[in-house]
């Protein structure tokens, strides 16, 4: 089918290839012009704005829109609302907060508009060659435009979860998941660097890979980074995050539910961005105070 997509950064490029490699026409713009010129040349019809993507596209037009979660999300929606006519749809790929979601979504039915929240999962790879899709919205509506989910997702690698809201909870709580996946093996590989033996950690992880238990993308992905430097010697521990570990602690807490591993998960990141910490400061003095413990001074 034919589709605008918006938002040509590293995964909406690669959508739009996915997309185009399998038959679909795309319609495609970003803020970065050097990006259009470029999706040109792969086969996509370049559009220099949202209008006049808009105006490329027939109704009931579908647009994609793979952009970054948050104001980029909501300036987009905000232009693109009064461009649109009754029975458009809009898809959201990107990693929204599903509270954000669930009013957009209401706003945009108020308009005759329909929005998909769909969580997009496997990194720029899985755009490229087959991605997992958490999908959220009108089922019958869905229905129409399965097949550019289908096609560009890798073989059972989408899901119709419900209405709008569902895709983009789902994969928050994915996220909250990897968090403590990837805390758990951060932390099994700091204690084998930490004992008093001389793992190689690419082997170490490459073993794991081959029928032990915690085989898994992310222990490739672990083989992956310590084939390219052993030690990790080139990077320091800041663990970023984006937002979807917070909002599943949040909702963790809403429900009033223990969620143990996801929350410290999360803050080990908050504790990676601090070299000292205040926390330590207090308790080092209190130490010293009461039981005269040494303190390391400055
Ligand atoms: O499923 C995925 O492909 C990932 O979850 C991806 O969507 C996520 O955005 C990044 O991994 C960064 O997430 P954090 O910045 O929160 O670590």
């Amino acid at each position: 089918m034919k589709l605008g997509l918006i938002g040509l950064g590293k995964m909406g490029y690669n959508l739009a290839l996915n997309l185009m490699d399998n038959g679909h026409e795309v319609v495609a713009t970003d803020v970065n012009d050097q990006q259009v010129q470029n999706i040109a040349q792969d086969g996509a019809s370049p559009a220099d704005s949202i209008r006049s993507l808009i105006d490329n596209l027939e109704s009931p037009r579908t647009i994609w829109m793979m952009v970054p979660a948050g104001d980029i999300t909501e300036q987009v929606l905000s232009e693109l609302k009064p461009l649109l006519d009754e029975g458009d749809r809009v898809i959201d790929g990107g990693n929204s907060n599903y509270k954000h979601t669930l009013r957009r979504a209401e706003e945009l039915q108020e308009l005759g508009l329909f929005y998909f929240d769909v969580g997009t999962s496997g990194g720029t790879d899985g755009a490229r060659n087959g991605a997992c899709y958490m999908i959220g919205g009108d089922e019958t509506e869905f229905r129409k435009i399965e097949s550019i989910f289908a096609d560009t997702a890798i073989e059972s690698g989408y899901h119709f979860a419900g209405r709008a809201g569902s895709g983009h909870f789902l994969k928050m709580v994915h996220n909250g998941i990897e968090y403590g996946m990837m805390q758990a093996i951060g932390e099994g590989f700091d204690i084998l660097e930490k004992s008093p033996f001389d793992y190689n950690y690419e082997q170490v992880a490459n073993v794991w890979n081959n029928g032990s238990v915690i085989r898994s993308w992310l222990m490739e992905l672990t083989e992956n980074a310590f084939s390219k430097d052993a030690k990790l010697d080139d990077i320091r521990g800041v663990m970023n995050s984006s937002g979807e570990g917070k909002w599943t602690v949040e909702s963790a807490l809403d429900f009033e539910l223990a969620a143990p591993v996801i929350t410290m998960s999360l803050m080990m990141r908050y504790r990676s961005q601090e070299d000292d910490t205040f926390t330590g400061k207090v308790v080092a003095a209190l130490r010293n105070e009461f039981g005269g413990h040494a303190v390391v001074k400055k």
